[in-house]
């Protein structure tokens, strides 16, 4: 979907323009391992219910598959469904960010990783890349003929955003990077 960003606010640029690699971001990969499940134990999770903080991720899987997405109509909310774990492919999750910018044109879903029956015993490995913008961009919506614009304009910015999330999930832990 293209979003006829205006030349002034950089076209198709904006979101190159908001990700400058030569400034502070809260960008991060992460090599996860998922340990199998020791026996004693019945759980069926492996990483709880969330949504991403950043405006994407990119995931790539090793062939364990385990991650689902949540149902998000309102009556389904109970539902999680498989999101399936295709070869050579990357899964791309939209973050709180991107979120933000679309006025919930984009949603961040709710997403988690679950351990299948037949997966107990085995580890499960993932990769993920967070991609965030530079710390000091504004979460305002884009201008965009396709996104209404009528938030109030928000008191914090990226990195300001990513540093509650952070310390809601962690506490008062020092922020990676
Ligand atoms: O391991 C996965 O497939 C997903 C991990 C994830 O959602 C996360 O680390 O935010
Ligand atoms: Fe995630």
């Amino acid at each position: 979907m293209t979003l006829e960003i205006p030349e002034e606010d950089g076209g198709s640029n904006h979101f190159v323009d908001k990700h400058d690699i030569n400034e502070k971001s809260g960008s991060v990969l992460r090599v996860l391992h998922y340990f199998p499940l020791e026996e004693a134990k019945n759980e069926d999770i492996r990483a709880g219910a969330h949504t991403d903080y950043g405006s994407l991720t990119l995931l790539f899987q090793d062939g364990v598959s385990g991650l689902q997405i949540q149902n998000r109509a309102q009556d389904k909310s109970d539902q999680w469904l498989d999101a399936p774990c295709l070869e050579d492919c990357i899964i791309i999750n939209i973050g709180d960010l991107m979120q933000f910018w679309s006025n919930g044109l984009f949603k961040s879903t709710k997403h988690r990783v679950v351990f299948h029956p037949q997966q107990k015993q085995s580890s499960r490995y993932s990769i993920a890349f967070f991609c965030h913008p530079n710390d000091s961009v504004s979460l305002n919506p884009i201008s965009s003929p396709f996104i209404t614009n009528n938030k109030e304009k928000p008191l914090i910015n990226a990195g300001e955003y990513l540093e509650q999330r952070l310390r809601a999930t962690y506490g008062n832990l020092q922020k990676p990077l």
